[in-house]
């Protein structure tokens, strides 16, 4: 096999886990969506938005990749945000 196939396999892995992980995650955003919908309030919560980015941006080991993450958790609370609120509206 080639180097950049055995490369590819570890990827596959990775990205099986985080599809796993992006499905749980998304489960609960439905579950907070239901809780905010009963309480009346607002989907978008732009002070727990930094919270989550900023607690994951001091997670990482290299924070040469901190533009990155922060990058990656807006991209994916939008993705939150759109399934959110195809659930409640
Ligand atoms: O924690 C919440 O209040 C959520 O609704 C979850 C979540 C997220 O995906 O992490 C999504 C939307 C909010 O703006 C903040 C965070």
């Amino acid at each position: 096999m080639s180097e950049i196939d055995l490369l590819r396999i570890e990827i596959d892995d990775i990205d099986q886990e985080l599809t796993k992980l992006l499905e749980r995650r998304l489960n609960m955003a439905k579950k907070i969506a239901e809780h905010k919908k009963k309480q009346g309030l607002p989907i978008l919560d732009e002070s727990r938005e930094e919270v989550v980015i900023q607690k994951n941006i001091d997670r990482l080991n290299n924070p040469d990749y901190a533009d990155k993450v922060r990058e990656f958790y807006i991209n994916l609370m939008d993705i939150s945000k759109d399934v959110q609120e195809d659930l409640i509206k």
